[in-house]
């Protein structure tokens, strides 16, 4: 018997990129503490915060429910010299970021994790994206759209920020939220119809 499939996002870039491959699901968020333990590196954070999103979802689930559903969770963050870069607080998180990140490559960590009652499979998804160089008003007007708010590193590559965007080397898909490719296969070892 095929199981049915609970996303665990209030993001609605991944609610969009699970209909795109056309599998149907029901969308419970989870509200985590995202911020860096110690010093673990981006690829533990990322790693971590994706895990403990499908482990908290699960965890609300009834005992019904935990034998037929499957729990998919993700997370993403910007990874530059060993640093993670999340949503940004304000303007001046945002330009701190911004300028970080102009005229330089970094990396796009996307953490996919899915869990059911039998077992967790989690996973990293790397892409490098190109910076154009950015001026201090490139940055502020761009803070003033509103786009850059609720996106890790302060930008949206499939917006007003794809202009900034030189080149990407990777999944697409993972820097907007949900790498499709992995989903997929990842959803199809869980027994989702697909
Ligand atoms: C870099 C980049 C990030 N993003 C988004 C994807 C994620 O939604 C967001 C990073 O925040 P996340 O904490 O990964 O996710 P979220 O808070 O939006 O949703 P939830 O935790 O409930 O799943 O940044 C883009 O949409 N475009 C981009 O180019």
């Amino acid at each position: 018997m095929s199981k049915s499939l609970i996303l665990a996002s209030a993001s609605p870039r991944r609610t969009a990129l699970l209909n795109q491959l056309g599998i149907a699901h029901t969308v419970r968020p989870v509200d985590i503490d995202e911020s860096r333990q110690g010093e673990e590196s981006p690829l533990t954070q990322v790693t971590r915060l994706a895990s403990e999103k499908a482990r908290a979802a699960f965890a609300l689930l009834d005992d019904d429910e935990q034998t037929n559903h499957v729990v998919l969770a993700s997370d993403t963050l910007i990874a530059l010299d060993g640093e993670s870069l999340g949503k940004p607080r304000d303007l001046a998180d945002s330009r701190r970021m911004l300028q970080a990140l102009s005229g330089r490559t970094h990396d796009v960590l996307t953490a996919i994790s899915a869990r059911d009652c039998n077992e967790e499979v989690t996973e990293c998804i790397r892409t490098k994206v190109e910076f154009a160089p950015l001026t201090d008003e490139d940055i502020v007007r761009y803070w003033q759209t509103g786009e850059p708010s609720d996106k890790a590193g302060s930008y949206a590559i499939q917006g007003i920020g794809g202009q900034f965007v030189k080149a990407i080397e990777g999944s697409a898909s993972a820097v907007v939220g949900l790498p499709l490719y992995e989903t997929r296969l990842l959803l199809s070892r869980f027994g989702v119809q697909l």
